[in-house]
């Protein structure tokens, strides 16, 4: 029998530091940004259909998607936004399953699904429980704008296009406030993981 937990959050609110955590305890994390960057890669179906819809102007040089031009785009307009969740979020989905699956049938008690969009689009279904990691919205807008050399207005787009944490903190069965120390974090982390009877190797 495995738990599949779904870790979610929001933009630099530290799901990647959590799920850093989880992995230094032996347990599996599928990462749902990094299956959506093997899904646009050069010659993918994905890449094709970005290039059908957002033109060739969204390439690098050397025929890879330049994510910075792409994000410049979708995070700013919903629509535009929407149509590369539709081309880009079906294979996520897929190839994230098909992990857990293996994952199972390799008899691992615990897997992660690391994925940002798990309340917005509605991915519940693939997961047993639900750890929501949660920062006040100054601190992520601090953080963020350090982590990815954004300016304030762009950080403040790239938020707005998620659900706001103060709404994900509602629906998740646990959550993490990564506010403070990573200390802090990580004792929440560990609490959270005895309560659901979760023995660390
Ligand atoms: C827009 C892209 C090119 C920007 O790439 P970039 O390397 O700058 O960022 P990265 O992929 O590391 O994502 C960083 C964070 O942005 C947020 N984010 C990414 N895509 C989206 C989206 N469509 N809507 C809302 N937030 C998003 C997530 O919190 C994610 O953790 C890229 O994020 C992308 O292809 N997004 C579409 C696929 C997707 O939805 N990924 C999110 C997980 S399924
Ligand atoms: N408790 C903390 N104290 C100080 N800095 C932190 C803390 N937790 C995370 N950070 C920093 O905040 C930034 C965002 O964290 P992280 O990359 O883990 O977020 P994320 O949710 O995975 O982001 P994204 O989904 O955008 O990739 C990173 O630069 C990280 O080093």
């Amino acid at each position: 029998m495995s738990l599949v937990i779904g870790l979610t959050g929001g933009i630099a609110s530290g799901k990647s530091t959590v799920s850093n955590m989880l992995k230094g305890m032996a347990i599996t994390v599928i990462d749902a940004d990094i299956e959506a960057r093997l899904a646009v890669m050069k010659g993918e179906p994905a890449y094709k259909e970005i290039i059908a819809e957002f033109g060739e102007d969204i390439l690098l040089e050397n025929g890879e998607i330049d994510r910075q031009k792409l994000g410049a785009i979708i995070f700013h307009q919903k629509d535009k936004r929407q149509r590369l969740n539709e081309i880009t979020h079906p294979e996520v989905r897929r190839s994230m399953l098909e992990q857990v699956e293996k994952a199972k049938r390799d008899n691992e008690k615990v897997v992660v699904l690391d994925i940002p969009l798990l309340f917005e689009s509605k991915l519940t279904y693939m997961v047993e429980k639900t750890l929501l990691v949660y920062v006040d919205r100054d601190i992520q807008l601090q953080r963020l704008v350090e982590r990815n050399s954004l300016s304030i207005a762009d950080a403040q787009a790239r938020i707005s296009s998620q659900m706001p944490l103060s709404e994900k903190i509602k629906l998740a069965d646990a959550v993490i406030n990564n506010n403070g120390s990573l200390e802090e974090t990580k004792h929440q982390l560990l609490k959270v993981l005895d309560n659901w009877g979760i023995k660390q190797k």
